[in-house]
Protein backbone atom coordinates (compact mmCIF):
# COMPACT_ATOMS: atom_id res chain seq x y z
CA UNK A 1 0.00 0.00 0.00
CA UNK A 2 1.62 3.22 -1.07
CA UNK A 3 1.12 6.32 1.14
CA UNK A 4 -0.37 9.71 0.35
CA UNK A 5 1.93 12.46 -0.84
CA UNK A 6 2.66 14.36 1.86
CA UNK A 7 3.26 18.31 0.51
CA UNK A 8 4.45 21.19 2.75
CA UNK A 9 4.50 24.11 0.26
CA UNK A 10 2.07 25.86 -1.64
CA UNK A 11 4.37 24.88 -4.85
CA UNK A 12 4.55 21.30 -4.23
CA UNK A 13 0.76 20.72 -4.17
CA UNK A 14 0.39 22.83 -7.30
CA UNK A 15 2.65 20.66 -8.70
CA UNK A 16 1.25 17.60 -6.91
CA UNK A 17 -2.33 18.33 -8.53
CA UNK A 18 -1.12 19.56 -11.94
CA UNK A 19 -1.22 16.27 -13.74
CA UNK A 20 -4.91 15.47 -12.22
CA UNK A 21 -6.19 18.94 -13.56
CA UNK A 22 -4.53 18.61 -17.36
CA UNK A 23 -6.43 15.41 -17.71
CA UNK A 24 -9.68 16.97 -16.24
CA UNK A 25 -10.34 15.11 -13.09
CA UNK A 26 -12.37 16.15 -9.88
CA UNK A 27 -10.53 16.94 -7.18
CA UNK A 28 -11.30 16.38 -3.61
CA UNK A 29 -10.75 18.29 -0.53
CA UNK A 30 -11.24 17.54 3.13
CA UNK A 31 -10.09 20.13 5.51
CA UNK A 32 -8.57 19.17 8.82
CA UNK A 33 -7.03 20.33 11.91
CA UNK A 34 -5.09 16.81 12.18
CA UNK A 35 -5.21 14.29 15.20
CA UNK A 36 -7.40 12.07 12.83
CA UNK A 37 -10.02 9.84 13.92
CA UNK A 38 -12.30 7.76 12.32
CA UNK A 39 -14.86 10.33 11.85
CA UNK A 40 -12.38 12.18 9.57
CA UNK A 41 -11.73 8.64 7.84
CA UNK A 42 -15.66 8.36 6.86
CA UNK A 43 -15.13 12.05 5.17
CA UNK A 44 -12.81 10.72 3.36
CA UNK A 45 -14.56 7.75 2.01
CA UNK A 46 -17.30 10.60 1.31
CA UNK A 47 -14.80 12.66 -0.93
CA UNK A 48 -14.10 9.47 -2.77
CA UNK A 49 -17.05 9.17 -3.78
CA UNK A 50 -17.51 12.31 -5.40
CA UNK A 51 -14.05 12.57 -7.17
CA UNK A 52 -14.57 9.23 -9.60
CA UNK A 53 -10.65 8.68 -10.52
CA UNK A 54 -9.45 11.97 -9.20
CA UNK A 55 -7.57 12.91 -6.43
CA UNK A 56 -8.20 13.19 -2.57
CA UNK A 57 -6.67 15.90 -1.19
CA UNK A 58 -6.79 15.73 2.86
CA UNK A 59 -5.65 19.39 4.89
CA UNK A 60 -3.61 19.48 8.25
CA UNK A 61 -3.49 22.85 9.18
CA UNK A 62 -4.05 24.10 13.45
CA UNK A 63 -5.28 27.30 12.19
CA UNK A 64 -4.47 29.86 14.29
CA UNK A 65 -6.61 32.37 13.53
CA UNK A 66 -9.62 30.58 14.89
CA UNK A 67 -8.42 29.74 17.98
CA UNK A 68 -9.61 32.35 20.85
CA UNK A 69 -7.96 30.84 23.84
CA UNK A 70 -4.21 30.41 23.78
CA UNK A 71 -4.10 27.59 25.51
CA UNK A 72 -6.86 25.63 23.45
CA UNK A 73 -4.36 26.33 20.40
CA UNK A 74 -0.97 25.39 22.32
CA UNK A 75 -2.67 22.09 23.40
CA UNK A 76 -4.19 20.78 20.37
CA UNK A 77 -3.46 17.32 19.75
CA UNK A 78 -0.58 17.49 16.87
CA UNK A 79 0.06 13.80 15.69
CA UNK A 80 1.24 14.03 11.65
CA UNK A 81 2.64 10.93 11.48
CA UNK A 82 -0.14 8.89 13.24
CA UNK A 83 -2.61 11.44 10.41
CA UNK A 84 -0.41 9.68 7.43
CA UNK A 85 -1.08 6.31 8.65
CA UNK A 86 -4.67 6.84 8.95
CA UNK A 87 -4.67 8.65 5.36
CA UNK A 88 -3.03 5.83 3.77
CA UNK A 89 -5.21 3.45 5.04
CA UNK A 90 -7.90 5.62 3.45
CA UNK A 91 -6.07 5.43 0.10
CA UNK A 92 -6.05 9.65 0.12
CA UNK A 93 -3.36 10.86 -2.33
CA UNK A 94 -1.90 14.44 -1.16
CA UNK A 95 -1.62 15.30 2.80
CA UNK A 96 -1.20 19.28 2.52
CA UNK A 97 0.21 19.75 6.07
CA UNK A 98 1.80 23.65 5.66
CA UNK A 99 3.47 25.91 7.98
CA UNK A 100 1.79 28.55 9.83
CA UNK A 101 4.26 31.16 7.60
CA UNK A 102 3.22 29.19 4.65
CA UNK A 103 -1.05 29.99 4.21
CA UNK A 104 -0.31 33.35 6.58
CA UNK A 105 3.45 34.63 5.25
CA UNK A 106 2.59 37.98 5.96
CA UNK A 107 1.08 37.12 9.36
CA UNK A 108 -2.47 38.00 10.12
CA UNK A 109 -4.56 38.79 6.65
CA UNK A 110 -5.26 42.14 6.66
CA UNK A 111 -8.37 40.90 4.30
CA UNK A 112 -10.68 38.13 6.14
CA UNK A 113 -14.06 36.54 4.97
CA UNK A 114 -16.55 38.68 7.38
CA UNK A 115 -19.19 35.65 8.10
CA UNK A 116 -21.80 37.75 9.11
CA UNK A 117 -24.62 37.82 11.54
CA UNK A 118 -24.62 33.37 11.77
CA UNK A 119 -21.50 33.72 13.60
CA UNK A 120 -22.74 35.57 16.33
CA UNK A 121 -24.91 32.87 17.80
CA UNK A 122 -24.53 29.67 19.32
CA UNK A 123 -20.33 28.69 18.82
CA UNK A 124 -20.11 32.71 17.89
CA UNK A 125 -21.37 33.77 21.20
CA UNK A 126 -18.91 31.98 23.21
CA UNK A 127 -15.93 32.16 20.43
CA UNK A 128 -16.24 35.37 19.17
CA UNK A 129 -14.03 35.89 15.83
CA UNK A 130 -13.58 31.89 15.84
CA UNK A 131 -15.85 31.50 12.42
CA UNK A 132 -13.85 34.69 10.15
CA UNK A 133 -10.82 32.47 10.97
CA UNK A 134 -12.84 29.18 9.91
CA UNK A 135 -13.91 30.85 6.63
CA UNK A 136 -10.47 32.92 5.89
CA UNK A 137 -8.65 29.83 6.14
CA UNK A 138 -11.52 27.63 3.99
CA UNK A 139 -11.46 30.46 1.63
CA UNK A 140 -7.81 29.88 0.96
CA UNK A 141 -7.82 26.19 1.47
CA UNK A 142 -10.27 26.51 -1.57
CA UNK A 143 -7.86 29.06 -3.03
CA UNK A 144 -5.00 26.66 -3.18
CA UNK A 145 -5.96 23.48 -3.87
CA UNK A 146 -9.03 25.02 -6.15
CA UNK A 147 -11.79 21.52 -5.27
CA UNK A 148 -14.41 20.47 -7.17
CA UNK A 149 -15.36 18.88 -4.41
CA UNK A 150 -14.89 19.90 -0.50
CA UNK A 151 -16.11 17.59 2.86
CA UNK A 152 -17.18 18.81 6.24
CA UNK A 153 -18.98 17.16 8.92
CA UNK A 154 -22.01 17.67 10.39
CA UNK A 155 -20.86 17.55 13.94
CA UNK A 156 -19.38 20.91 13.44
CA UNK A 157 -23.25 21.95 12.01
CA UNK A 158 -22.78 25.53 12.13
CA UNK A 159 -19.73 25.53 10.48
CA UNK A 160 -20.87 23.41 7.77
CA UNK A 161 -23.99 26.16 7.40
CA UNK A 162 -21.61 28.52 7.24
CA UNK A 163 -18.88 27.45 4.87
CA UNK A 164 -21.96 26.92 2.67
CA UNK A 165 -23.23 30.15 3.05
CA UNK A 166 -19.77 31.48 1.97
CA UNK A 167 -19.48 29.71 -1.46
CA UNK A 168 -22.99 30.67 -2.52
CA UNK A 169 -22.20 34.45 -1.05
CA UNK A 170 -19.03 34.56 -2.71
CA UNK A 171 -19.60 32.29 -5.81
CA UNK A 172 -16.82 29.90 -5.06
CA UNK A 173 -18.34 27.37 -7.37
CA UNK A 174 -17.51 23.91 -4.60
CA UNK A 175 -19.72 21.56 -4.11
CA UNK A 176 -19.77 21.41 -0.34
CA UNK A 177 -20.79 17.94 1.25
CA UNK A 178 -22.13 17.57 4.77
CA UNK A 179 -21.16 14.09 6.41
CA UNK A 180 -22.83 12.46 8.98
CA UNK A 181 -21.62 12.29 12.60
CA UNK A 182 -19.44 9.32 13.76
CA UNK A 183 -20.06 8.27 17.36
CA UNK A 184 -18.18 5.95 19.84
CA UNK A 185 -20.11 3.12 20.73
CA UNK A 186 -22.07 4.99 23.44
CA UNK A 187 -22.97 7.93 21.38
CA UNK A 188 -20.39 9.95 22.13
CA UNK A 189 -19.51 11.96 18.94
CA UNK A 190 -15.88 11.50 17.91
CA UNK A 191 -14.00 14.77 18.11
CA UNK A 192 -10.11 15.27 18.18
CA UNK A 193 -10.54 17.10 21.80
CA UNK A 194 -11.59 13.71 23.13
CA UNK A 195 -8.47 12.60 24.51
CA UNK A 196 -7.96 15.55 26.80
CA UNK A 197 -10.83 13.82 28.66
CA UNK A 198 -9.79 11.32 32.13
CA UNK A 199 -12.24 8.45 32.22
CA UNK A 200 -14.31 9.99 34.45
CA UNK A 201 -14.98 12.97 32.01
CA UNK A 202 -14.99 10.13 29.01
CA UNK A 203 -17.94 8.88 31.01
CA UNK A 204 -19.48 12.62 31.75
CA UNK A 205 -19.04 13.43 28.10
CA UNK A 206 -21.80 11.07 26.61
CA UNK A 207 -24.05 13.04 28.36
CA UNK A 208 -23.98 15.27 25.79
CA UNK A 209 -25.15 12.70 22.97
CA UNK A 210 -28.08 11.45 25.67
CA UNK A 211 -29.49 14.99 25.87
CA UNK A 212 -29.61 15.02 22.16
CA UNK A 213 -31.42 11.91 22.08
CA UNK A 214 -33.67 13.03 24.39
CA UNK A 215 -34.73 15.79 22.28
CA UNK A 216 -35.11 13.65 19.46
CA UNK A 217 -37.50 10.74 21.28
CA UNK A 218 -39.72 14.04 22.33
CA UNK A 219 -39.50 15.52 19.17
CA UNK A 220 -42.97 14.39 17.84
CA UNK A 221 -44.79 16.75 20.78
CA UNK A 222 -43.00 19.71 19.65
CA UNK A 223 -39.55 22.02 20.03
CA UNK A 224 -40.86 23.19 23.70
CA UNK A 225 -41.30 19.46 25.28
CA UNK A 226 -38.31 18.38 23.49
CA UNK A 227 -36.20 20.97 24.96
CA UNK A 228 -38.02 19.99 28.69
CA UNK A 229 -36.97 16.37 27.85
CA UNK A 230 -33.55 17.03 26.73
CA UNK A 231 -33.09 19.85 29.71
CA UNK A 232 -34.52 16.44 31.95
CA UNK A 233 -31.57 14.60 30.69
CA UNK A 234 -28.91 16.90 31.54
CA UNK A 235 -29.98 17.62 35.01
CA UNK A 236 -29.30 14.33 35.56
CA UNK A 237 -25.95 14.65 34.55
CA UNK A 238 -23.06 14.97 36.19
CA UNK A 239 -19.65 17.08 35.34
CA UNK A 240 -21.47 18.73 32.68
CA UNK A 241 -20.82 22.41 32.29
CA UNK A 242 -23.73 23.52 29.79
CA UNK A 243 -23.11 26.38 27.05
CA UNK A 244 -25.90 25.96 25.09
CA UNK A 245 -28.82 23.82 24.46
CA UNK A 246 -30.92 25.03 21.00
CA UNK A 247 -33.38 23.72 18.90
CA UNK A 248 -33.18 25.86 15.52
CA UNK A 249 -34.52 25.44 12.02
CA UNK A 250 -31.57 23.87 9.79
CA UNK A 251 -30.41 26.94 8.98
CA UNK A 252 -29.58 27.96 12.72
CA UNK A 253 -32.85 30.47 12.36
CA UNK A 254 -35.05 30.72 15.49
CA UNK A 255 -38.22 28.63 14.98
CA UNK A 256 -41.60 30.53 15.82
CA UNK A 257 -43.75 29.43 18.91
CA UNK A 258 -46.10 27.51 16.11
CA UNK A 259 -44.35 25.21 13.80
CA UNK A 260 -46.37 23.00 11.17
CA UNK A 261 -46.25 19.11 11.97
CA UNK A 262 -43.09 17.60 10.28
CA UNK A 263 -41.20 20.68 10.39
CA UNK A 264 -37.07 20.01 10.26
CA UNK A 265 -35.24 21.19 12.92
CA UNK A 266 -31.63 20.97 14.67
CA UNK A 267 -30.65 20.53 18.38
CA UNK A 268 -27.52 21.75 19.29
CA UNK A 269 -25.65 21.50 22.50
CA UNK A 270 -22.13 22.86 23.62
CA UNK A 271 -20.74 21.79 26.56
CA UNK A 272 -17.37 22.00 28.70
CA UNK A 273 -16.70 18.58 30.53
CA UNK A 274 -13.79 19.30 33.19
CA UNK A 275 -12.00 21.99 30.87
CA UNK A 276 -13.01 20.51 27.91
CA UNK A 277 -15.20 21.87 25.68
CA UNK A 278 -17.33 19.82 23.33
CA UNK A 279 -19.93 20.20 20.72
CA UNK A 280 -22.87 17.88 19.19
CA UNK A 281 -25.67 18.55 17.27
CA UNK A 282 -28.61 16.17 15.87
CA UNK A 283 -31.41 16.41 13.39
CA UNK A 284 -34.49 16.23 14.34
CA UNK A 285 -38.32 16.36 13.23
CA UNK A 286 -41.30 18.21 14.85
CA UNK A 287 -44.63 17.07 15.71
CA UNK A 288 -45.88 14.38 13.85
CA UNK A 289 -44.04 13.90 10.37
CA UNK A 290 -45.59 14.40 7.91
CA UNK A 291 -45.90 10.64 5.12
CA UNK A 292 -45.06 12.36 1.85
CA UNK A 293 -42.30 14.90 3.64
CA UNK A 294 -38.91 13.53 2.37
CA UNK A 295 -36.95 14.77 5.22
CA UNK A 296 -34.39 12.91 8.17
CA UNK A 297 -35.56 11.24 10.61
CA UNK A 298 -33.83 9.93 13.93
CA UNK A 299 -34.53 6.11 12.57
CA UNK A 300 -33.47 7.47 9.17
CA UNK A 301 -30.40 9.68 9.12
CA UNK A 302 -29.67 11.51 6.16
CA UNK A 303 -25.99 10.00 5.56
CA UNK A 304 -24.78 13.03 3.50
CA UNK A 305 -26.57 16.99 3.01
N1 LIG B 1 -17.29 12.65 14.65
C1 LIG B 1 -17.19 13.19 13.45
N2 LIG B 1 -17.89 12.66 12.41
C2 LIG B 1 -17.79 13.23 11.17
N3 LIG B 1 -17.03 14.31 10.89
C3 LIG B 1 -16.32 14.84 11.89
C4 LIG B 1 -16.36 14.32 13.21
N4 LIG B 1 -15.55 15.06 13.98
C5 LIG B 1 -15.03 16.00 13.20
N5 LIG B 1 -15.49 15.88 11.93
C6 LIG B 1 -15.20 16.78 10.82
O1 LIG B 1 -13.85 16.71 10.48
C7 LIG B 1 -13.44 17.96 9.93
C8 LIG B 1 -12.19 18.41 10.60
O2 LIG B 1 -12.50 18.66 11.97
P1 LIG B 1 -11.41 18.80 13.08
O3 LIG B 1 -10.07 18.48 12.51
O4 LIG B 1 -11.59 20.06 13.81
O5 LIG B 1 -11.74 17.58 14.04
P2 LIG B 1 -12.64 17.53 15.29
O6 LIG B 1 -12.67 16.13 15.74
O7 LIG B 1 -13.88 18.30 15.01
O8 LIG B 1 -11.79 18.27 16.36
P3 LIG B 1 -12.27 19.30 17.40
O9 LIG B 1 -13.74 19.40 17.43
O10 LIG B 1 -11.71 18.78 18.65
O11 LIG B 1 -11.61 20.54 16.84
C9 LIG B 1 -14.61 18.94 10.14
O12 LIG B 1 -15.34 19.03 8.93
C10 LIG B 1 -15.41 18.22 11.20
O13 LIG B 1 -16.78 18.55 11.17
C1 LIG C 1 -12.62 23.50 8.61
C2 LIG C 1 -11.36 23.61 9.45
C3 LIG C 1 -10.32 22.58 8.97
C4 LIG C 1 -10.76 25.00 9.21
O1 LIG C 1 -9.59 25.17 9.96
C5 LIG C 1 -11.63 23.41 10.95
O2 LIG C 1 -12.49 24.41 11.43
C6 LIG C 1 -12.13 22.05 11.29
O3 LIG C 1 -11.26 21.17 11.41
O4 LIG C 1 -13.35 21.83 11.41
N1 LIG D 1 -13.77 21.37 14.63
C1 LIG D 1 -13.92 22.82 14.61
C2 LIG D 1 -12.65 23.53 14.77
C3 LIG D 1 -12.45 24.18 16.10
O1 LIG D 1 -13.06 23.76 17.09
O2 LIG D 1 -11.68 25.13 16.16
Amino acid sequence: MSGPVLVRTRAELADQLAPARRAGQRVGLVPTMGALHEGHASLVRVAREHVDQGPVVVSVFVNPLQFGEAADLESYPRTLEADLEVCAREGVDVVFAPTVDEVYPGGDPEVTVEPGPLADVLEGRTRPGHYRGVLTVVAKLFGLVRPDVAVFGQKDYQQLVLIRRMVADLCQGVEVVGAETRREPDGLAMSSRNVHLDPEQREQAVALSRTLYAAVEASGYGAKVALDAARGELRAAEGVDLDYLEITDPALAVLPDDVPDGTDARVLIAARVGSTRLIDNLPLVLGRPQPSADQPSPDQPHHQE
